[in-house]
């Protein structure tokens, strides 16, 4: 049997992936501690196509636009999601749409797209406005934890546009609480239920979440109202298939943490930018306060500031970092031979700092995404936060509108700052968030 660091097929001109003999714990250990160092040292010593052990399996890292096109668009249909994301993630998120693969994938997709049409888009937008616009009222000013308050509010919305419910805050809280401890348990060290750790806290938390969205199904079931979950519950593809309760708990769950941190991290590294860089935040100011407070729809084309800090934000910390695959056929990449049941991944959030895609990488420079420069277009996965293929974020219109309808209320009613030497810390051991949650000094314009 073929292992993903077999040798190549006698006869074929592919190359072997070069493997580091460096321990899995060695090398989590390593990346969380310093990622972007701890890539470079790797491609400066085995390429851009390497291997590397790493939460109890072999993987090999496809870096650069050219593998990301070549893996995520998956021409040849020899990566698959399920057995890869499944691995990391698939006790708490087990059968997400992003868990499953070619016909099903399909056809689940179809009957989801019914969520994500302009239609609905717009229909969100309508019931999330004019919460927005109440939270953002009360939005606490002084010193405050910007990620903590975006959090919180994203579930909020979250809540209302998803589950049109309105929780109590205990039991928002809990919530809140049990979809942290999903996200987390997905890279953890001890992949096994020892009470206490993160892996076991996250089986716990599935089923806090599982019981929370059963409990709620008939009632959705019984009326159609605009938000997410009732559309899934009436939902039917052009073929007459429906969602069972079942697909409807897990689609749920996965959408909400799909939905809720990546919004969270977005806002939270687009407020981190403008706070670094002031002119984007008085530009930002300048262009909302052309628009009325509550936007349209076809605002959001308007906020070209807001746009370009969003893709510049997005590519400097991706809030996805990278994008896991299991080969499901001998296959290869940039002319490295990869094994069936090789597990691979892309790692967008290295790819975004690549100098043949980007004028000095590491500098926050949203002009770069301008018609005159496009340096997110030479290449087709130059710029992926929201991945490829057909498994392309399925809330790619969604979020942006959440976002930026947060975004226009804050930077038109708000302003607020850091200390000139600000660095905010990472912590990259799941998703990418601020080790101490992005303390600013906000206050009222
Ligand atoms: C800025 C915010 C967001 C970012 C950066 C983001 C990023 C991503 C990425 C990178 C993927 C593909 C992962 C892969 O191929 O391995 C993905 C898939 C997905 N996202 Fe998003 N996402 C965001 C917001 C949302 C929102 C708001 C929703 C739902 C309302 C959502 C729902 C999904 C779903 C359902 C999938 C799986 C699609 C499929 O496999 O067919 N995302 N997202």
């Amino acid at each position: 049997m073929t292992t993903v660091d077999s040798d190549v097929p006698a006869g074929s001109e592919l190359k072997k992936v070069p493997f580091s003999t460096r321990s899995g714990i060695g090398t989590v250990l390593g990346m969380r501690r310093d990622p972007f160092g701890f890539h470079e040292k790797r491609v400066a010593e085995f390429g851009e196509v390497s291997g590397m052990s790493a939460f109890g399996r072999k993987w090999v890292v496809a870096s650069g636009p050219e593998a990301a096109e070549e893996v995520l668009m998956n021409k040849k249909r020899s990566f698959a999601n399920a057995p890869a994301w499944s691995y990391l993630i698939g006790p708490f998120f087990n059968r997400g749409v992003m868990l499953m693969d070619f016909e099903e994938h399909r056809s689940h997709r179809l009957i989801l797209q019914q969520g994500f049409s302009p239609v609905a888009i717009r229909q969100y937008m309508d019931l999330m406005q004019p919460m927005i616009a109440k939270r953002m009222q009360d939005f606490p000013t002084g010193k405050i934890l910007l990620f903590k308050e975006f959090k919180a509010l994203t579930l909020d919305v979250a809540l209302e546009v998803f589950l049109g419910l309105e929780l109590p805050k205990a039991e928002a809280d809990r919530i809140n609480g049990a979809f942290l401890d999903t996200v987390q348990a997905g890279v953890a060290v001890i992949r096994k239920p020892v009470p206490g750790t993160r892996w076991w806290k996250g089986i716990r938390s599935r089923k806090v979440l599982e019981e929370f969205f059963y409990s709620h199904i008939p009632a959705k079931r019984a009326t159609a109202t605009p938000d997410l979950f009732s559309v899934l519950c009436h939902a039917e593809s052009d073929e007459g298939a429906t969602f069972s309760d079942e697909d409807i708990v897990n689609h749920m769950i996965f959408i909400l943490m799909a939905a809720h941190d990546t919004s969270t991290i977005s806002m939270t590294q687009m407020c981190y930018r403008m706070a670094k860089s002031r002119e984007w935040q008085a530009k930002a100011h300048e262009q909302s306060m052309t628009l009325d407070s509550e936007l349209t729809y076809d605002d959001l084309g308007s906020l070209t500031v807001l746009d370009a800090v969003f893709k510049e934000s997005l590519r400097m910390c991706t809030p996805v970092p990278a994008h896991p695959r299991m080969a499901v056929a001998d296959t290869e990449i940039q002319g490295y031979f990869v094994p069936e049941g090789s597990m691979v991944t892309v790692p967008s959030l290295f790819n975004h700092y690549d100098e043949r895609i980007y004028t000095d990488p590491w500098t926050f420079d949203p002009e770069r995404f301008g018609p005159d420069r496009a340096e997110d277009k030479k290449f087709r996965m130059g710029w992926s936060p929201f991945g490829g293929g057909v498994h392309k974020c399925i809330g790619l219109y969604f979020g942006q509108m959440e976002i930026k309808t947060i975004m226009h209320q804050l930077v038109r009613d708000f302003e607020w700052s850091v200390p000139a030497d600000y660095e905010m810390p990472m912590d990259y051991s799941s998703l990418p968030i601020p080790k101490d949650r992005l303390p600013v000094t906000l206050r009222r314009r």
